[in-house]
């Protein structure tokens, strides 16, 4: 699904207007009857509404939401936020079909204190070209102190939020629920706007098709109708050789849990074999918990400059993940550094390989194109420094894919992946319980397993990430966020592939 920019999306309702055709407030009334339907089918009428509206087509869409849940009999109470002298016509077109009298807000100390009912935040839209502050900052925050209890539900955008860039700074309303029109903005993916948006629900109100399909754009949404599109079934005369052979360079002494997570999930991900290689402490423990995959030890506790030897020797491997649990030692840095002058093939870097390339940012250069490194944010600034705001580290993680010819995945609830060609995919699957030690082992194996069986870079870390958050969201179903643990996201995965042919 794409993600359109402000400007695009004022395009797309352009277009529809012309060549639905449809009249601008007809559209207005379509996006408005949309909201005003799923408030009906989650508030009974029995709830007073407070509908605040700016004066521009944000408050027209609520001016109109009034309308329509009025004659649903609820009890509405409209209240116009003063924002500009300037009104837009549809706007004025709504007020004056406004069927009750609304109340003028000029100052925050005007704000009613509302103790029941539940609250809609049609102020500011995709409209807002500066951070709100003065007295209208104050409005925010009086209805922001509203009582817990008082849902807020804000329309298109939480007014205050940019959607294009950053909006640290401005006073934003916080929302619980954000009804918004048919496309996801980016800034509802980012972190700095969690506590803001709230749940999104997407409504779709008939934007012309032909402009969504034609239009370009940098940003994507991973949906269930793309990984399935991506996923390849297995072949009926398959033998395990045409799944392909995996390497696994994992673990160090007290972290070979990280080699064990991986490697499940790399078997459960349907390579075909997989070979770990870990310091000899883990023989054992590996040999015991994961019979289906084999094992070479180094001699030491920490993997040493003896794994290149043996990729060295053996070719055979289809594709290498490299980092969980793998400690950052010198003879470990020094080994991944042969490693990945000799071995040409895209891999799976995570973890302690990655915080190795950042203490050796030479490195950067040697990985192989079309590469998966997998950072967390953290990780991520250690390798490619800081930046002031989320936006432009998302500008940062774009440039960086395009410069080394990588797909990067930096972690997240939306997981940006951004490819080399400056295209970034977010991923919509996951959930706050796979915030918990292990879950990165678990989709560096995933990821490694999928590469291995022969599917391109792009199809892998898109398919990966999606079923890797999806199986999280299984567990979660049945196990909670709380008590699920990185060995769950495991034993769901199967659950995943069993949903996922066409
Ligand atoms: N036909 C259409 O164009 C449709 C538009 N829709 C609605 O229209 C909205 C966009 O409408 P508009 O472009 O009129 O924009 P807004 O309704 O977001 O408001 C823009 C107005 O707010 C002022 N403003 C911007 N930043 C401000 C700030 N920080 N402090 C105070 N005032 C500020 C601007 O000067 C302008 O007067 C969407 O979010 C959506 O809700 C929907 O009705 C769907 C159809
Ligand atoms: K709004």
């Amino acid at each position: 699904m794409k993600i359109l920019s402000a400007q695009q999306i004022k395009a797309a309702d352009a277009y529809t207007i012309a060549n639905e055709p449809i009249s601008s407030i007809d559209l207005m009334e379509r996006a408005a009857s949309a909201c005003a339907q799923w408030i009906s089918a989650h508030f009974s009428s029995s709830e007073t509404v407070h509908i605040f509206c700016g004066k521009g087509n944000n408050g027209g869409d609520g001016l109109a939401i009034a309308r329509l849940l009025w004659e649903q009999d609820y009890k509405v109470q409209v209240y116009i936020v003063e924002v500009s002298l300037h009104a837009t016509d549809d706007f004025t077109a709504n007020l004056e079909k406004l069927p009750i009298q609304p109340q003028y807000i000029h100052a925050s100390h005007e704000v009613p204190s509302i103790t029941t009912g539940i609250v809609v935040d049609a102020i500011l839209g995709t409209g807002l070209n500066r951070p709100v502050e003065g007295w209208l900052a104050g409005v925010f925050h009086h209805i922001n102190n509203l009582q817990q209890q008082i849902p807020i539900l804000s329309i298109d955008v939480p007014s205050g939020m940019m959607i294009d860039s950053s909006s640290e700074k401005s006073t934003c309303i916080h929302a619980r629920y954000t009804l918004s029109f048919e496309v996801y903005k980016l800034g509802f993916l980012l972190p700095e706007n969690a506590e803001r948006v709230g749940e999104i629900v997407l409504l779709p109100i008939g934007l012309h098709p032909e402009f969504l399909q034609r239009e370009s754009t940098p940003y994507h949404i991973v949906d269930a109708a793309m990984v399935r599109a991506l996923y390849q079934p297995r072949k009926s005369f398959a033998h395990k050789g045409t799944y392909g052979h995996a390497l696994l360079i994992a673990g160090s002494y007290g972290k070979i849990g990280a080699a064990v997570l991986s490697a499940k999930a790399c078997l459960r991900s349907g390579v075909g074999l997989l070979t770990t290689y870990l310091p000899s402490c883990g023989y054992n423990i590996m040999q015991t918990s994961v019979p289906e995959a084999m094992c070479i030890t180094d001699p030491r506790n920490e993997l040493s400059m003896q794994f290149y030897t043996l990729v060295q020797e053996k070719q055979q491997y289809n594709t290498i993940g490299i980092g969980p649990g793998l400690g950052t030692d010198v003879s470990t840095a020094k080994g991944l550094e042969k490693l990945l002058l000799q071995y040409k093939q895209a891999m799976v870097i995570d973890a302690d390989a990655l915080n190795i390339i950042s203490q050796y940012p030479r490195l950067l250069d040697q990985i192989p194109a079309n590469s998966i490194l997998t950072p967390h944010p953290k990780e991520f600034e250690r390798l490619f420094g800081a930046t002031s705001n989320q936006f432009e580290r998302l500008s940062l993680l774009r440039e960086k894919a395009v410069q080394y010819k990588l797909y990067i995945l930096l972690k997240g609830k939306f997981s940006a992946i951004a490819c080399p060609d400056g295209v970034v995919y977010f991923n919509s699957t996951g959930n706050p319980g796979m915030a918990t030690g292990g879950s990165g082992d678990v989709l560096t194996g995933i990821l490694t397993g999928l590469l291995a069986q022969g599917y391109q870079s792009k199809v892998a870390v898109l398919l990966g990430a999606y079923i890797h958050g999806a199986a999280g969201d299984a567990a979660a179903e049945q196990l909670s966020q709380e008590a699920m643990v990185a060995g769950d996201i495991i034993d769901f995965l199967g659950e995943i592939f069993k949903k996922l042919p066409n």
